[in-house]
């Protein structure tokens, strides 16, 4: 007797880049920019004509967001105060694009733990906030890289981008498209970081990360049960980049100024004030159609955005302050890596789970958007 097939995560894994900046770097680097641009602009400071900048500090970082440090694909050309940004330099069409490099490296990781050949995966899904280039499709590049016989496309849901892969995957496996997807989540966020801006230069930093979602007929001993997904989107401008194709027919691009809606912008404080309870309200429903309590989830792995507003959620959806082991943060070391910062949460503090634990995967961004991966240990 056959059954219907049951999507699972097999395994995750996690790429990180070998350099990091502590908020002590960023914030020296950012104090000679700011005191460099004061300088050469002193004049038309003086005349009114041009803003003076402001010093950044470690203390607001840590205190507003919670983030202690963040790896990055290149350290010296975000540190150069006169350059601020990183220097990856062009790569020919014959050789592999960074983005897909990372991903490749996470996705390798995520088979190796699970014992699955490549040549055994059906679909890859490149699910990430910004891609390298419009065509062809980093999901293409990877799964040739690898060596996948199958089809992949990418995906942008920006910070939930993972979890709208696992819904997309866990679909594919429940209609028997495929027995075994990767979800690839490559974000190189110092590329749409404005380090110029002391609003919001301190938030991300670079990484990968790759689940691997399979049919329980098939998966590895120690797989995770997926008890329920569910996907939310509002619009919303509150974080936007504006950063297209299109750019070229209005006339220039501007990547330069200390503001620039051609990379990262937000309106924090509407942002912490809007998703924290969009994002509580939709966990906490979601429980209730799938006849879980607060008591019933032993770990939240929250979007790793800001430790105060997962402090926020957790309390929301356990009832009671989240310690440290029931919503573990990785802010401290990764600083926000967009889409993949739950999966690292996830990736890097399950290994304790025992089997019959409940867990949630969940991540908020622009868009809005939000996704909830309800797990089981098994
Ligand atoms: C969901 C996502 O992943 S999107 C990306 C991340 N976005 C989020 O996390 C959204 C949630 N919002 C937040 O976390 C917060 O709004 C933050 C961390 C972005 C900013 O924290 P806030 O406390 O809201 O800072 P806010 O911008 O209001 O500034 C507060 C004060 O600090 C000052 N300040 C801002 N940046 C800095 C800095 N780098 N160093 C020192 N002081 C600073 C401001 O000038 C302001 O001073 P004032 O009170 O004298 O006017």
């Amino acid at each position: 007797m056959s059954h219907a097939p049951q999507p699972v995560i097999s395994s995750t894994g996690l790429f990180t880049p070998a350099e990091a900046i502590s908020n002590e770097e960023l914030v020296a680097s950012f104090n000679k920019y700011v005191a460099l641009h004061n300088s050469k602009n002193a004049g038309a400071i003086a005349a009114g004509e041009v803003a003076e900048l402001t010093e950044s500090s470690v203390e607001f970082i840590e205190k507003a967001s919670g983030i202690g440090s963040r790896f990055v694909v290149d350290k010296a050309g975000i540190l150069d105060p006169e350059h601020m940004a990183p220097r990856l330099p062009e790569r020919s069409n014959d050789e592999i694009s960074i983005l897909a490099e990372i991903g490749v490296a996470a996705a390798q990781d995520a088979l190796a733990r699970a014992g699955r050949d490549a040549s055994e995966v059906d679909a890859v899904l490149c699910a990430a906030s910004n891609m390298q280039r419009a065509y062809p499709a980093m999901a293409v590049e990877i799964q040739d890289a690898l060596g996948i016989d199958g089809f992949g496309f990418d995906m942008n849901v920006a910070c939930s981008s993972a979890t709208f892969g696992i819904q997309t995957a866990a679909d594919y496996i429940r209609a028997g498209h495929a027995k075994s997807v990767l979800v690839v989540n490559p974000e190189i966020c110092s590329g749409h970081l404005n380090w110029r801006d002391r609003d919001s230069h301190f938030i991300f930093g670079d990484v990968a990360t790759a689940i691997l979602v399979e049919d329980k007929a098939i998966a590895p001993a120690g797989h995770w049960d997926i008890l329920g997904t569910r996907l939310k989107t509002v619009f919303s401008n509150n974080i936007r980049n504006n950063f297209g194709f299109l750019n070229r027919t209005h006339g220039g691009i501007d990547q330069d100024g200390p503001k620039t809606d051609k990379l990262f912008v937000q309106e924090g404080r509407k942002v912490f004030k809007e998703v924290v309870p969009m994002v509580a309200n939709m966990i906490v429903g979601e429980m209730k159609k799938l006849g879980l309590e607060g008591s019933d989830m032993r770990r939240l792995w929250l979007h790793q955005a800001n430790t105060n507003m997962n402090r926020l959620i957790a309390h929301k959806v356990l009832g009671h302050e989240a310690s440290e082991d029931e919503s573990p943060t990785v802010l401290d070391t990764y600083g926000n890596t967009s889409s993949a910062g739950s999966i690292i949460a996830f990736h890097l503090h399950h290994e304790d789970m025992q089997a019959g634990d409940t867990g949630l995967i969940c991540s908020f961004g622009a868009g809005y958007s939000a996704g909830t991966v309800f797990v089981r240990k098994t």
